[in-house]
């Protein structure tokens, strides 16, 4: 069941206590509760996802919604002329499932052999995984039936030719190509989250599963020294006032961190698990020294062009006429169709940069099918679009940055925000891919199929940011990392 006060919890002690109720958190809850003998607690945050409209329409994916986003900003970015921008994640059930763009991009077949020769642990091949990617997925046709044969997308990309060519699946592996956008909608045109799927009415019913909300969690707490002399964490303290009591619940098997790229180092470094001299800096007693939590933060930088188009049939009146978006509101609520249903954009391209780029900086890519630019494609303006006009909509995000960041403690308040250094385009590569970036949108829409349509392009780049990773993951034997491969954290007792 989900509760949103601590009193009411039916337990305190469960087999296992899972810190985030996001993507992979509820992933877990779900499967390890298929086994009655578990009893499985979730901490979360943030609040229910259950009927929130702006979260549940695919169409308003784009939109940022405060009230639902931990609203961290960066640090100052040398790499951006020294702005600070948006560091978006999710807070709420369902983490950032419940906010995210919603695009359904598997990596490549290279990205996931890197992962098993980093780790020396075939379990994480391509092939390796390919029975439990197939177990997560369900591959609808399109719920708002658009039409998925020849548009102009696909016609420039014909007369184009070269890096322009069609890939009818971007998820095989070889995601190089223009494709179709494949979203986590679900057939009834409701965004599919963590919360939604793997949280479902016949799952959040099991007796053995427990869901509380708004319980922020400060730390994990360790259990005495074994003979091993190491530490087990089986307790997590937490709030669910930030000036109100700490509380504790205990885990007799695992706890397990999945509070995101952002708040699971962050609960690390706060438990005194890190860089030691790192940690007695902001006066944190270092238990376990593990120099790299919170090091290697990896962000893709995003940048959007607008063009002005002759048209009247993009998205763009939607969101500036009360009236149509009511009619089309109705329509989503009523069928489960039409405009709301989808993100905003239908198609997705990858592309590797041009090798003497690779050949000058070296090639942060996984291998030779992996790509280091993802371009998506918008009909109408990004997110709230201007007063007036109709655009198309170019997005570049760099997906196989160089550049790497941190996360680290700004206080000994745990429920401080942490200082967030992606490090944008601090690296030369990164730098260089931006502009072939550009050039390859500016490439795109030379060709004719757009004479007469696109019309000049619309005000600045925007820049905006998708989705940080950290490579936190390393051999058993590896003497950096902060995870094995089975994502047990270094240096801790089992
Ligand atoms: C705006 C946006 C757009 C994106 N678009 C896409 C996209 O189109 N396609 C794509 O593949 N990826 C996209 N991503 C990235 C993708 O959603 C994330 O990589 C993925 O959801 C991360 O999963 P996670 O389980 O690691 O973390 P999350 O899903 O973020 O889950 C972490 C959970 O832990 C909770 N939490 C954090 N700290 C604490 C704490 N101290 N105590 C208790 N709970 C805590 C959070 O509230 C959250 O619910 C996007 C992300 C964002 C933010």
């Amino acid at each position: 069941a989900v509760y949103s006060n601590f009193t009411d919890l039916p337990s305190k002690h469960y087999d296992f206590v899972i810190v985030g109720g996001g993507t992979a958190g509820n992933v877990l809850a779900n499967r390890l509760t298929e086994n009655p003998e578990h009893s499985v607690l979730v901490l979360e945050a943030g609040g229910t996802n259950i009927d929130a409209f702006q979260l549940d329409v695919p169409f308003f994916a784009g939109l940022i919604k405060f009230q639902y986003d931990w609203n961290f900003t960066t640090t100052v970015q040398a790499g951006l002329n020294n702005h600070s921008i948006f560091m978006l994640r999710g807070f709420v059930l369902g983490g950032s499932s419940s906010v995210n763009g919603m695009f359904y991009t598997r990596g490549s077949a290279d990205d996931y052999n890197r992962f098993a020769s980093v780790t020396k642990d075939d379990g994480w091949s391509w092939d390796a995984l390919q029975p439990y990617i197939a177990k997560n997925e369900k591959w609808e046709p399109p719920a708002d039936r658009h039409n998925t044969t020849d548009p102009m997308v696909f016609e420039a990309v014909d007369e184009l030719g070269g890096i322009f060519h069609f890939n009818e699946d971007y998820n095989s592996g070889k995601p190089l190509g223009f494709g179709w956008l494949q979203s986590t909608i679900t057939s009834e045109g409701r965004r599919s989250s963590s919360a939604t799927s793997y949280l479902a009415p016949e799952f959040i019913s099991r007796d053995n599963l427990d869901v509380l909300l708004h319980a922020r969690v400060s730390r994990v707490l360790p259990s005495p020294k074994s003979s091993s002399s190491k530490y087990a964490f089986r307790t997590v303290e937490f709030a669910q006032d930030l000036h109100g009591p700490l509380l504790s619940v205990s885990a007799s098997k695992e706890v397990i961190l999945s509070a995101g790229v952002i708040g699971s180092p962050h609960i690390l470094l706060n438990s005194g698990i890190g860089d030691t001299r790192e940690l007695s800096s902001v006066g944190i007693k270092s238990l376990v020294d593990l120099p790299s939590v919170g090091k290697n933060l990896t962000d893709q930088p995003a940048t959007v062009q607008e063009f002005l188009v002759n048209s009247t049939t993009t998205n763009d009146d939607i969101l500036r006429n009360a009236t149509l978006l009511n009619e089309v509101y109705t329509e989503f609520n009523e069928t489960g169709m039409g405009p709301l249903v989808a993100t905003g954009g239908s198609q997705i391209a990858f592309f590797r940069v041009n090798q003497n780029l690779t050949d000058m900086f070296g090639d942060p890519a996984a291998g030779k099918d992996t790509p280091h630019v993802e371009l998506f494609t918008g009909n109408g303006a990004f997110g709230a679009p201007p007063p007036t006009g109709h655009f198309f909509q170019l997005g570049a995000a760099l997906v196989s940055p160089a550049s790497r960041g941190s996360v680290t403690l700004n206080s000994t308040n745990p429920f401080d925000p942490p200082l967030i250094d992606p490090a944008y385009l601090t690296s030369p590569f990164d730098i260089a891919a931006m502009r072939e970036a550009l050039r390859i949108i500016y490439r795109y829409i030379s060709a004719p199929v757009w004479d007469g349509y696109i019309l000049s392009p619309f005000g600045a780049l925007e820049n905006i940011t998708a989705s940080p990773r950290r490579t936190a993951m390393s051999a058993k034997d590896a003497d950096y990392g902060v995870v094995d491969p089975d994502l047990r954290v270094k240096g801790l007792r089992d």
